[in-house]
């Protein structure tokens, strides 16, 4: 089966003060997390798309939902985890003790904060996955990257640029595959994980890119907002 997971388990720090997690910010009066299901829904070949949320936010997902896209039994509500990759966990327990595993299970997992994506790229993640079992989502480095190790005091490295790409989501997954990685990490493996496609990397194994977008950006900042109002043609002040 084809399982889609929206994480909106995070607290959205970096957003700055205010009084919920971004991922609930209205851009085009809409919620932020509404508009990356609506994305998701589009897809027939979900069994179910998987929301997590920080569990005080669960029963507030849940009314925006019934609210702003109504009862819809394909999607359901779970609470997340401490960290990001926990977060996915989560919904894979969910799937586990719902329906069982199967061997050729896939996860297409996304930020809730990137609800630019398209259904390109969703489609082109269920067909990779499907073939080669990890995916990531990346689009070329357009800057020269540079690797600091002292934090930013001095260069240790720059990599060739046509070779470096930037990561976004969806990432997607063998589920069963993707479990028994992660459950073999140590916790200092397990503390370095930017993203999920890590766990691969760290195994070694092959994770296939499906080409992204520029503007499939991650609404992290003010900033990030700002951008994301102008993608919709909103007034930005
Ligand atoms: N425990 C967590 C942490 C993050 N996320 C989700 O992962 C996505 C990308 O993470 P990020 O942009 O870092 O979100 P936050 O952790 O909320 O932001 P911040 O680090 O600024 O607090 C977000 O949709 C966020 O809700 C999650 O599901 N569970
Ligand atoms: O910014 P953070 O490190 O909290 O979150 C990282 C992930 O969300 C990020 O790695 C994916 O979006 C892929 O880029």
């Amino acid at each position: 089966m084809i399982y889609a997971e929206i994480l909106a388990g995070g607290k959205g720090t970096r957003m700055g003060n205010i009084n919920m997690p971004k991922q609930f910010i209205t851009l085009g009066e809409i919620p932020i997390l509404i508009h990356t299901i609506e994305k998701f829904l589009l897809n027939s070949k979900f069994e179910k798309i998987i929301v997590v949320s920080p569990k005080e936010w669960i029963n507030y997902s849940k009314d925006i939902i019934k609210r702003y896209i109504g009862v819809d039994e394909r999607i359901v509500v779970v609470e997340g985890g401490k960290d990001r990759n926990e977060s996915i966990m989560s919904g894979i327990n969910y799937i586990e003790s719902t329906f069982g595993l199967n061997d050729d299970d896939i996860i297409v997992t996304h930020d809730s904060v990137r609800p630019f994506l398209t259904h390109r790229i969703i489609e082109e993640n269920i067909e990779n996955a499907l073939k080669h079992g990890a995916v990531d989502t990346a689009i070329e480095a357009v800057d020269t990257i540079i690797q600091s190790i002292d934090s930013g005091e001095f260069i240790d490295n720059i990599p060739v640029r046509d070779t470096m790409y930037q990561g976004q989501t969806p990432q997607s997954f063998n589920i069963k595959i993707l479990k028994k990685y992660y459950e073999e990490l140590n916790e200092q493996e397990k503390a370095i994980l930017t993203d999920a496609c890590k766990i691969f990397a760290l195994k070694g194994e092959k994770v296939k890119i499906v080409k992204g977008e520029l503007f499939n950006i991650k609404i992290t900042t003010p900033y990030d907002l700002k951008v994301a109002k102008a993608i919709l043609g909103e007034n930005v002040k």
